[in-house]
């Protein structure tokens, strides 16, 4: 049994929504709770989301060490108030006001391990997880990073509908990470500075079904059909070269919370009316065969707001796009049988 945990870094309720108004301007209250805070990306993925002004509240879920955490972000001085939040009882009070819910909870790959071997520990966390956020904060955005993606976002969807509050605006599958590496990766080979680049990362997170659309990478290079290859295999490895450089000891955390701020920042943006905010997200999507489908999204005041066309493809991306098809079909399903067993 879990004990309620509860640690905030202000002593009255009156002077933080002072510090607020004084700091903020007419900046929107948003709360964000990150639900696995405690763990490898859920820790510095809580100290950037401290870092982020759009933040106004953050709470910080774990099974377990969250009061630690909660204490030491909360000492940082920006404008957030944070309050962690341990244990099953405790949830209710993490989610409830959530504009967004981020989900780093659940176990992480050893080497040799797929995504998909993560699928049985994980899938459970997550239909419980998302049980709750149906409950507590059904209007929320939901950013999910917890493995195999290809298959959470799906159960998520699934335990959505069952309590009748689905709306596939708000449901997204964190894939930004993908873009990250694509981008760096690219970066080097291309010989061009890496702030200015911009790659699509299409089809889901997982091996094969992550498809870099490096025909579109702005700035464009000449690079030879060889190097695409390579470039393309080592974005879709590049969660398995980290698993294999941590060797035992988990996979990414840093990059991972790195690209899940992003990605967070990006939602709370289109939620405050910035437009023009796109991102590639894995969300329920029409524009394959497939139901659920990772491509550039424009993000707004309600989640998704136009799902993008994925443009004009290489015969190489093509191809890619047609292998990655059966496995993404398969992991779908498996979390929509999940889901509903
Ligand atoms: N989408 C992506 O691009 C990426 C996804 N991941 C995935 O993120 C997940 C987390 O990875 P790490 O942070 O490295 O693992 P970790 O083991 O360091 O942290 C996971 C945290 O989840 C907590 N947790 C477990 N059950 C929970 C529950 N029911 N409610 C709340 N919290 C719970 C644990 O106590 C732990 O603190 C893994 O599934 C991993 O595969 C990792 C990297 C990239
Ligand atoms: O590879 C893993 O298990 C973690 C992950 O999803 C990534 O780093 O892309």
């Amino acid at each position: 049994m879990f004990r309620c945990m509860l640690v905030r870094s202000s002593s009255s309720a009156k002077q933080s929504l002072m510090r607020r108004n004084l700091s903020s301007g007419s900046v929107p209250e948003r709360k964000v709770a990150i639900l696995g805070a405690a763990g490898g990306i859920g820790q510095p993925l809580a100290l950037l989301m401290k870092l982020n002004p759009l933040v106004s509240s953050l709470s910080l879920y774990d099974i377990a060490n969250t009061p630690g955490v909660a204490a030491d972000v909360g000492h940082i001085n920006t404008r957030s108030e944070v309050v962690g939040y341990m244990g099953d009882d405790n949830l209710v009070k993490a989610l409830e006001g959530a504009d967004l819910v981020i989900i780093p909870a659940g176990v992480p790959r050893k080497p040799g391990m797929t995504r998909d071997d993560l699928f049985n520990i994980n899938a459970g966390i997550v239909k419980n997880l998302c049980s709750a956020i149906a409950k507590y904060c059904p209007h929320a955005l939901v950013n999910m990073i917890s493995n195999p993606v290809n298959s959470t976002v799906p159960i998520a969807a699934e335990i959505f509908k069952k309590a009748g509050m689905y709306d596939e605006k708000k449901l997204f599958g964190v894939t930004t990470l993908d873009v990250v590496r694509a981008k760096t990766f690219y970066a080097g080979k291309a010989n061009v500075p890496v702030a200015e680049v911009n790659v699509p990362v299409i089809g889901g997170h997982a091996g094969v079904t992550i498809l870099p659309l490096f025909s579109q990478a702005t700035p464009q290079a000449n690079l030879s059909g060889d190097v695409l290859t390579a470039l393309t295999k080592r974005t879709q490895d590049g969660g398995t070269e980290v698993v294999e450089a941590k060797a035992g000891k988990g996979s990414a955390t840093l990059s991972m919370a790195y690209a899940g701020a992003l990605f967070a920042d990006a939602c709370l943006k289109g939620l405050n009316g910035v437009p023009d905010v796109v991102e590639c997200s894995y969300v329920q999507s029409t524009i394959t065969e497939l139901p659920f489908f990772a491509s550039k999204v424009r993000l707004g005041k309600n989640g998704v707001e136009e799902v993008l066309d994925l443009g004009p493809l290489s015969d190489f991306e093509k191809e890619g796009l047609e292998a990655l098809k059966p496995e993404l079909k398969s992991s779908i399903e498996k979390g929509v049988k999940f889901a509903n067993q």
